[in-house]
């Protein structure tokens, strides 16, 4: 018998998920034999609701949008027994369910979940959390801080693109230091991406090569912020050796220390909740997720 809760944030794509749960209900009861609904009222919920039935069930699905996620992933990852996780994309980024191949369509991703295809994933991890997409410093935190919930209830994921182009020029560059499996860094830079997913902010364009199943991190450095550097980066394929291109460096390692001057804020899977220095580290295969069409 296949015990199923799913954690669901009716705020979540400003209601519109709200609206679908009936037929989301429906879906998961004709497949599965137990599934109860959790609602989220406030920030702290999804995780708590976690801790509460991760014993009971075998399946927890997370029906919201990166914010949720991140919640019931920082709460499943800390359990001895983690049940399967799925997730139902209801936010406007969706990074993590766009990586396993979900539609974006929550009832259409209720139909993939309920097909049942499990693939193990890696997760990543730092000193207090872990994530699934990302862990950056720099520009990445000062574009998030700046896309206030107008801008991000107007042009969605373009909300994101659009305070990149604005961001850019006033950028302050910061010291940082890295050590890395097979590479270090010791100078100035403006930007420190670490990806285990592959989508940041709805767009595949930082790692195009990242994979959630090679047990790697993707580190992108970026020295300086111009148009240039960012249309090289978009344009060059990135290969799985350190890419040394003027204005950025790409590799990838299993871990990584990061230390900064002056100390940074970090963006860990859109939260802001901790600074550097930080230690950095992959965690192969640690959840089971229910996927869609992998590539
Ligand atoms: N009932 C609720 N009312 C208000 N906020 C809630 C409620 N339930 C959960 N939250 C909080 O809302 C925040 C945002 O939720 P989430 O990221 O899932 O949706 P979103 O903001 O629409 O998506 P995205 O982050 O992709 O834009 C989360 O931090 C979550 O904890």
């Amino acid at each position: 018998m296949e015990r199923v809760a799913v954690i669901f944030n009716p705020t979540a794509g400003r209601g519109k998920l709200q609206k679908q749960k009936v037929k989301i209900e429906e879906i998961l009861h004709n497949q599965f034999e137990q599934v109860d609904f959790y609602e989220t009222q406030k920030y702290g919920d999804s995780g708590d609701l976690v801790r509460k039935v991760a014993s009971e069930v075998d399946i927890i699905i997370a029906a919201g949008g990166d914010g949720t996620v991140n919640e019931v992933v920082n709460a499943l990852c800390r359990l001895d027994r983690r049940p399967v996780l799925g997730i139902i994309p209801g936010g406007t980024s969706n990074d993590f369910s766009r990586a396993i191949g979900m539609y974006q369509n929550p009832v259409k991703a209720t139909y993939q979940i309920v097909d049942k295809h499990q693939q193990p994933v890696d997760v990543g991890k730092t000193d207090k959390n872990y994530f699934l997409n990302f862990w950056g410093i720099g520009l990445i935190t000062q574009v998030a801080s700046n896309v206030d919930s107008e801008v991000k209830d107007r042009y969605g994921r373009f909300g994101y693109y659009l305070r990149t182009a604005q961001t850019m020029g006033k950028t302050e560059p910061f010291h940082l230091q890295l050590e890395a499996d097979d590479f270090n860094f010791d100078d100035e830079a403006v930007m420190l991406v670490v990806g285990n997913g592959t989508f940041t902010a709805g767009v595949e364009a930082f790692f195009p090569k990242g994979d959630v199943q090679d047990g790697l991190l993707d580190v992108l450095l970026i020295k300086e912020t111009s148009v240039q550097v960012f249309w090289s980066m978009l344009q060059t394929k990135m290969s799985n050796q350190p890419t040394k291109e003027e204005g950025y460096i790409y590799f990838q390692t299993k871990k990584l220390k990061v230390t900064a001057t002056p100390e940074q804020t970090v963006d860990c899977d859109g939260e802001r909740r901790c600074s550097t220095p930080s230690e950095i580290e992959v965690l192969p295969d640690y959840l089971t997720m229910l996927v869609g069409e992998m590539k």
